[in-house]
């Protein structure tokens, strides 16, 4: 894994720093732009006055199924970290369901087997077609096939989305779903909905957060323990009626036949979590197979067949049992650049440390060379983002600055939390908000950065802020007889930017201008060229050529 230095770039004289401002794209149009409504004087200067291009940042570009689907930070920063574009979960998944290969699996078969020895067999996971985490159509086909199997007890604990889907579509899916069920049924075939919650107060906590909600997650899912009602209908229904919250974060529930739960998981059942992404699907999984558990009190850890979609974490191997191979992520820039001694530090907050460690390096928690590497995570807020739109900016920066000054780093990699998560609240001003707070940053880091002689890249891993209101099919924004707009929760099919912000008047480079349709991938190459060395090969090109 040697790197050629580069006959071609001078390597950057001071450290070179990718800063990604997660969620923030490059929208055609002003109405519910929170990016472009913002105050930013600092972004507007750096984008007028240094080489900018649009990235893009979804779709293909990003190893997603089709050009309909939106990017994620998941592909994002995969695809920055890896420099080339592996085909994702989401398409793995699709196709091995497609070939029939999911169910020649070993995995697979262990469920069904377990499952017929008469244990039921349980489904968990995002209840939507986002795509981003999972797919409900992975879930029909795996039921469709339990069936076909000869499997006779089947039960559902769905995460209601309303974040990577429309806010409040929970019952888009729960209704079709339920008739779907019901023409399923059969004397010799019992399939329910067990229990529930939004994706954001139970079960899909990430990075270690907040682990409080995986404890509810598993209380309800597992314990069958919280409020209960008869059916998913009329728990979302009389939860929307009683607060007026949107689907992510609705409450928990438990669905039970005369103060019974319909489905607790026990001693000899099967339990699928059918998300294909990893951050969100860690803890859960954790907590279904770690025979020395502390984050909560679990209770006694039922004896069931647990797989995960997928393997979410390489490097620990979690879950052991998986139905789809991941992607195989190799010899990403991470990796490189610590196989041939050149110091990195990776800085963000709680909500997005794994974005710029595990995802960056190809979904491996853990750090290639223990000497040259310094991650650091400053711990995020537990509230609801748009009441602290700037979440930890500040401090994240503080940290950066100093590791910047300290001289003791080639390489720096930030992920500012901001355009993203408070845009999947969908408060546009608390998005204005959010985005006026990173522009501080900006100013106060790009001096420093520069000061040391220094290269930073500004740049996003796909578009969030950039579009707060939902869109018709034309893609004007939505509007009511009373012009009011819906808020929009989930990411863009946006570009985002992509900024190289250098000191020196003459740097020896200049953007190129013959490639088409460069996306994130482009950036790793771009990044070793700009510290001095040749890219591998099967790297996606450079976004610079030297002059
Ligand atoms: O997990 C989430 O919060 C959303 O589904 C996707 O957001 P992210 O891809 O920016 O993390
Ligand atoms: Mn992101
Ligand atoms: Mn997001």
């Amino acid at each position: 894994m040697k790197l050629e230095k580069s006959s071609r770039f001078s390597a950057c004289p001071g450290p070179v720093v990718t800063i990604v401002l997660d969620g923030v794209g490059i929208s055609p149009r002003e109405d519910g732009d929170a990016v472009k409504t913002a105050r930013t004087p600092m972004l507007d200067k750096l984008m007028a006055n240094f080489p900018m291009t649009a990235l893009r940042a979804h779709g293909t570009a990003v190893g997603m199924p089709s050009d309909e689907d939106m990017g994620n930070s998941e592909v994002g920063h995969n695809a920055i970290g890896a420099g080339r574009v592996f085909a994702q979960g989401a398409k793995l998944v699709a196709e091995s369901i497609a070939s029939g290969n999911l169910w020649q699996g070993q995995a697979w078969q262990e469920v069904v087997a377990t499952a017929k020895q008469g244990g039921t067999l349980h489904f968990l996971g995002l209840f939507s077609d986002g795509n981003v985490h999972s797919h409900i159509d992975h879930l029909r086909a795996m039921i469709d096939q339990a069936k076909k199997e000869g499997v006779s007890k089947v039960r559902l604990h769905i995460l209601l989305d309303g974040r990577d889907v429309g806010e409040t579509s929970a019952l888009d899916y729960v209704d079709p779903f339920e008739a779907y069920l019901d023409g399923l049924r059969s004397a010799d075939f019992d399939v329910a909905i067990a229990s529930g919650g939004g994706r954001m107060t139970i079960t899909m906590d990430r990075y270690e957060a907040h682990w409080a909600m995986v404890q509810r997650g598993w209380d309800i899912h597992v314990r069958g323990e919280g409020r209960q009602f008869a059916s998913a209908h009329e728990a979302i229904v009389t939860y929307r009626n009683e607060s007026n919250v949107i689907d992510q974060d609705l409450p928990g529930f438990v669905i039970s036949k005369d103060g019974k739960p319909l489905g607790p998981i026990v001693d000899g059942d099967a339990v699928v979590l059918f998300n294909f992404r990893g951050d969100r699907a860690i803890e859960i999984s954790r907590a279904f197979t770690e025979e020395n558990f502390t984050a909560f009190a679990r209770g006694p850890l039922p004896k069931v067949t647990y797989a995960g979609m997928m393997q979410y974490d390489g490097d620990t191997k979690l879950p052991p049992r998986f139905l789809v191979q991941p992607p195989a992520i190799d010899r990403t820039m991470g990796e490189y650049l610590a196989k041939n001694g050149i110091s990195q530090y990776a800085i963000s907050e709680t909500q997005k440390y794994g974005h710029v460690t595990y995802f960056w390096n190809g979904n491996r928690s853990g750090k290639f060379d223990e000497t040259l590497e310094t991650y650091v995570e400053i711990p995020s807020d537990v509230v609801p983002f748009e009441q602290r739109p700037w979440m930890k900016c500040a401090e994240i920066t503080d940290a950066l600055i100093d590791a910047v000054r300290s001289g003791k780093y080639r390489y720096l990699r930030v992920n500012y939390a901001n355009g993203d998560m408070v845009g999947h609240t969908g408060n546009f001003e608390a998005a204005v908000t959010a985005m006026q707070g990173l522009d501080l940053q900006l100013a106060r880091l790009i001096p420093v950065i520069l000061a040391a002689n220094g290269t930073a890249i500004i740049t996003a891993d796909h578009g969030n802020a950039d579009e707060m209101y939902e869109l018709d099919k034309k893609g004007n924004v939505t509007r009511d007889a009373e012009g009011r707009t819906k808020a929009k929760t989930s990411h863009t099919l946006n570009p985002v930017p992509f900024v190289l912000v250098s000191g020196e008047d003459n740097p020896g480079y200049k953007l190129r201008q013959d490639l088409a349709a460069a996306g994130l991938s482009n950036i790793a190459a771009t990044v070793l060229n700009l510290l001095g060395y040749e890219a591998p090969e099967d790297y996606d090109a450079s976004l610079i050529e030297s002059v």
